[in-house]
């Protein structure tokens, strides 16, 4: 998955991402359950009389194994998916250890198992410990699993807790810092999201202004070399025709001189609006191409609708002119427009000359009017 795949709204982006670490932080947990239990039934006083409890318990923590491997993100990010892979997740990673908490309790009241009791004890803190420093995408979720852990434990103690008291006061004592430092994790896990959250979108904010015009916010023509090519290719793979309009406010340098370098800016911008009320189609691209020239990219758009669309443009800036600071001046543009044709083929190069030479030829003819690009060769 690229970048440009990423989930953008901030909670999308949240859900996704806490998938991808529980994915990544859960999906080998299950084998310490499976080889802790080996060693607890192994080191047992007599594993040979357990036979079915030490089988059963294996095939059990290998089958939770499995499930974990096998349970694979979804791959989108639709919310409802995510969702019920979270859920599914938690259900195995809770049952893991549930089971655990169950071999623990069994442990101490099972005198054949007094041997490995000490490798029960040392692994329920080992998992437990890890747990709260992996588990910290999801608190309560994490919280309660620590908790399976040891709820077993302390309810085979509790009903002789005179004679326990000092491992139930350690216990308590232990599960408090353990949980304290799984809510401690969890908020530095969601700092951590949040930042890179952040960084996502000040990376997306610096690259649309690196393809926007400052004066005008239409696209620049970094904008334009990268857009261009683009749409040619998809023109020529839909075989639909690609319209290209150059602009060029006419003697604009007279509107700087006599007016200003201020008002000659107002003037680019009135400009840019006009193209945006004129050229409306949310395909279009509009874009400033550097000084008083713009250009628009209409895709799958024919010749003669471009041709129509762009006189309409130049006739009704020719009438109504630029008012700025309550002086009204005339100001025209002069237009070259020409189409790639996919049956006919060319590179963009080739479509942006024939372009530009229609536009200088409007220029030369007397400015303030329409040339249509010669056909490609
Ligand atoms: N105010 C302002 N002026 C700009 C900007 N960029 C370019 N210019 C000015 O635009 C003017 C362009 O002048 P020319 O290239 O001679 O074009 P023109 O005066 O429009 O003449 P023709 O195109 O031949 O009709 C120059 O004076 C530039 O300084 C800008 O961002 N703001």
């Amino acid at each position: 998955m690229t970048d440009a795949d990423l989930p953008r709204a901030p909670n999308a982006f949240r859900l996704w991402r806490e998938a991808q670490h529980t994915q990544s932080r859960t999906r080998l947990g299950g084998i310490y359950y499976l080889l802790a239990w080996l060693l607890v039934w192994g080191f047992s006083a007599a594993p040979g009389a357990h036979l079915l409890l030490g089988l059963g318990t294996t095939a059990f923590f290998s089958l939770i194994l499995i499930l974990r491997w096998l349970h694979r993100l979804p791959a989108g990010h639709a919310e409802s998916d995510l969702r019920r892979w979270l859920d599914l997740q938690a259900w195995l990673v809770c049952g893991n250890a549930l089971g655990w908490g169950l071999v623990q309790a069994w442990t101490l009241q099972t005198i054949d198992f007094a041997p490995s009791q000490s490798i029960a004890a040392i692994s329920t803190i080992a998992i437990s410990a890890a747990m709260a420093f992996t588990f910290s995408m999801d608190r309560s979720r994490g919280a309660l699993a620590i908790l399976l852990l040891y709820l077993p434990g302390l309810a085979v103690l509790l009903p002789d807790a005179a004679a326990h008291l000092g491992e139930l006061a350690t216990l308590a004592l232990y599960l408090s810092y353990l949980l304290l430092a799984q809510s401690r994790s969890h908020r530095e896990y969601c700092n951590t999201l949040d930042l890179e959250l952040q960084l996502l979108e000040q990376r997306e904010r610096m690259e649309a202004l690196g393809h926007t015009d400052g004066l005008t916010q239409l696209g620049n023509r970094h904008r334009f070399n990268s857009l261009f090519p683009a749409l040619l290719a998809n023109a020529l793979r839909h075989g639909s025709p690609l319209s290209l309009v150059l602009l060029d406010i006419d003697f604009f340098k007279k509107v700087n001189d006599e007016y200003g370098h201020a008002v000659g800016d107002e003037c680019l911008r009135a400009f840019a609006e006009r193209m945006c009320r004129a050229f409306r189609r949310d395909s279009d691209a509009l874009l400033r191409l550097g000084g008083e020239e713009f250009g628009v990219l209409m895709p799958d758009t024919p010749l003669e609708q471009a041709r129509q669309l762009a006189e309409s443009f130049r006739a009704e800036l020719a009438a109504s002119g630029f008012s700025c600071q309550q002086q009204w001046m005339p100001l025209t543009a002069s237009l070259g427009v020409g189409t790639y044709d996919p049956l006919r083929g060319g590179s963009a190069e080739a479509l942006y000359k024939r372009v530009d030479d229609a536009l200088y030829r409007a220029k030369e003819a007397g400015r303030d009017r329409l040339v249509l690009a010669q056909p490609e060769g």
